[in-house]
């Protein structure tokens, strides 16, 4: 059995969904589809996701909803419409469900955008569902409460209870009919709508391949292969034929979003491997993601991927290396304002912690630099606020002698400055910290020296 999951720009318009129901027909063992709301048709276009946290922000705000409803519901109108179903009870039941929305009392401030955002796939694995039924297709809409999943923690960035896997494990559910999902969207105990955070659709699908014992996990998107590098930057990379789950996990940490960092966890621990293709070339064979032991590299480097969301602390006191404690007083002043680091590089007196930026507002920066000066007295505190990390992962790194030395000899010749080197603490990945301005020409450079 596969668990096939579409992304919002494989779902984006009546004719990408047809591609989508072409490709479920074509493979029997296509039975549990995850979908995500509809994605951009264009480039300056806005997903459905997005539309939604518009609604929220006037629903919080007080204003008028009218038009932003009506722009919502046209998605859906405009692809149930390609498949003649502009007259289905199925649009006003999706107008329905809209309206409702804002007339519940939530929480709090993110219950109530978890349960607006999550609705962009709610809504629509209804409207796919109800295509399926109407060309004779036996499909059914499912709740993923009714699939044992429950979550916990913050509402827009939801963690699964673990006690799923078991629920889902005797969850019985009807082998002939496809059962379509929606991704993103998650429940807790309590019966709250909750989302993972964004792009989580893919983790919906990892967790479903799981819990229901999936031998493979499809992951159909718009590009016919995990590139080397982000396409955006470098034209025509390099494809990726097959790579391990720990590349994969390094790889889109560091900002290959075509599959979410967090969607590798459940497929791990159960050793599911995991195919990303093309929906609009569904025949090219994608990339497989596989277990660790699986792969024997024949190149030192598999990927480089880069990602601005980052910003650092630089610390320097003599004698940090010496006294004990110390970085435990940073973590607990970084704890008290609910703030978590990504990676903390140290030398003998300095150190340099990286965050994810999103965490920190001026007032929080302050609070943090206010405290250290009192508890810990550093000689020198500097926050870089624009700090981009560049990862260059490989499995066959570790083995090979020299990468490296050439990736910093091209980054000296192109006079890019290298802040911040951290190897051997990941064996397959060397992390670069570059300012945020020369990231786009430091990745060129290096795959350039690597590929
Ligand atoms: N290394 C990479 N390989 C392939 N695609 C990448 C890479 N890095 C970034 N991307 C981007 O990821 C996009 C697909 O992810 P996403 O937009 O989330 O798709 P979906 O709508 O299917 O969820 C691609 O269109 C591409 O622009
Ligand atoms: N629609 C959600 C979840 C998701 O996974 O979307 P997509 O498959 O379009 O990346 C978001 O935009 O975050």
């Amino acid at each position: 059995m596969k668990v096939v999951k579409f992304g919002g720009s494989s779902l984006a318009t009546g004719a990408q969904v047809q591609k989508v129901l072409n490709i479920i027909q074509a493979d029997n063992d296509r039975r549990i589809v995850v979908v995500s709301a509809p994605g951009k048709r264009f480039t300056d276009d806005i997903k459905v996701t997005d539309l939604l946290k518009t609604y929220a922000d006037q629903t919080i705000a007080g204003d008028d909803t009218t038009d932003i409803l009506l722009t919502i519901l046209a998605r859906y109108q405009d692809i149930a419409q390609y498949f003649g179903l502009e007259k289905n009870k199925i649009i006003p039941q999706i107008k329905q469900q809209l309206i409702q929305l804002n007339r519940v009392h939530y929480p709090s401030f993110d219950h109530l955008y978890a349960a607006f955002m999550g609705h962009g796939e709610l809504l629509n694995a209804q409207l796919i569902a109800c295509i399926l039924q109407t060309i004779g297709q036996p499909a059914t809409f499912v709740s993923p409460m009714d699939l044992g999943m429950t979550v916990s923690g913050s509402p827009r960035a939801a963690r699964l209870d673990p006690a799923s896997y078991e629920r889902m494990h005797h969850v019985q559910y009807d082998a002939n009919k496809l059962l379509i999902v929606p991704g993103f969207i998650a429940y807790t105990n309590d019966g709250y709508a909750a989302t993972f955070s964004r792009g989580g659709s893919d983790i919906t699908g990892a967790i479903l391949a799981r819990g229901l014992h999936a031998d493979l996990y499809e992951n159909f998107t718009d590009v016919s292969a995990i590139y080397t590098v982000n396409p955006g930057i470098v034209a025509n990379p390099k494809s990726i034929e097959k790579m391990t789950y720990r590349e994969m996990r390094e790889l889109s940490y560091a900002g290959f979003a075509v599959f979410h960092d967090e969607a590798i966890i459940p497929v791990i621990e159960a050793n599911i491997p995991i195919n990303v293709k093309n929906t609009n070339d569904p025949e090219a064979p994608g990339t497989m993601i596989v277990p660790n032991q699986a792969i024997t590299p024949t190149l030192p480097v598999t990927g480089i991927a880069n990602d601005d969301r980052f910003a650092a602390l630089y610390l320097h006191r003599y004698l940090l290396n010496r006294e004990v404690g110390f970085t435990l007083k940073i973590l607990q002043i970084l704890a008290s304002y609910n703030v978590s680091y990504e990676h903390m590089p140290s030398g003998i007196d300095d150190m340099t912690i990286i965050f994810d930026k999103s965490q920190l507002t001026p007032t929080i920066k302050a609070h943090i630099s206010h405290d250290l000066y009192q508890t810990i007295a550093p000689d020198d505190l500097e926050w870089l606020d624009d700090y981009a990390i560049i990862m260059i992962v490989g499995e066959g790194m570790q083995k090979n002698i020299g990468t490296l030395n050439k990736i910093t000899a091209a980054l000296a010749k192109d006079n890019i400055n290298l802040p911040m080197v951290n190897q051997g603490a990941s064996q397959i990945s060397t992390m670069l910290g570059v300012p945020v301005d020369q990231m786009d020409e430091a990745v060129k450079v290096i795959y350039e020296a690597v590929f």
